[in-house]
């Protein structure tokens, strides 16, 4: 896993407990999923709007932001990046075409 995503994986796993007066995340964490998903769908939504402005670098901010604030979430949920990077490999090479018809004749 990129060295980056493992270092803040770290810090918000300290920040669970961190004071939420010193920290963003442990005032997230301390307000908990309600406050945690508005931050997801709204920086979603930041996303979208980077993405018609044009893309480029607000794009680059606004993708870190909902990186981050998902980042959070699995956090919350005692998730990690690394299920989500398994989940990823589990699918390499698997087309996603392939994969709906699988799910079609279920
Ligand atoms: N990567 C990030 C990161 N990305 C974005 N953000 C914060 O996420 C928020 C983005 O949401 P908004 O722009 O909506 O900001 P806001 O208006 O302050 O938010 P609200 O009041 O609306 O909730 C900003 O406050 C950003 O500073 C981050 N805050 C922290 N980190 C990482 O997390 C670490 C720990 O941070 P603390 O817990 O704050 O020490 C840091 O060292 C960084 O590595």
């Amino acid at each position: 896993m990129s060295e980056i995503l493992s270092e803040i994986q770290n810090v918000l796993e300290q920040r669970k407990s961190a004071d939420p007066e010193t920290s963003y995340t442990a005032q997230l964490f301390h307000k908990g999923e309600d406050k945690i998903l508005k931050k997801v769908i709204e920086e979603a939504g930041e996303v979208l709007m980077a993405s018609k402005d044009g893309g480029g670098e607000h794009l680059i901010y606004e993708t870190a932001d909902l990186w981050f604030h998902n980042m959070i979430l699995l956090a919350h949920h005692g998730l990690r990046v690394e299920d989500v990077l398994a989940e990823l490999a589990r699918r390499q090479g698997l087309s996603g075409l392939v994969e709906k018809a699988s799910r079609a004749e279920k």
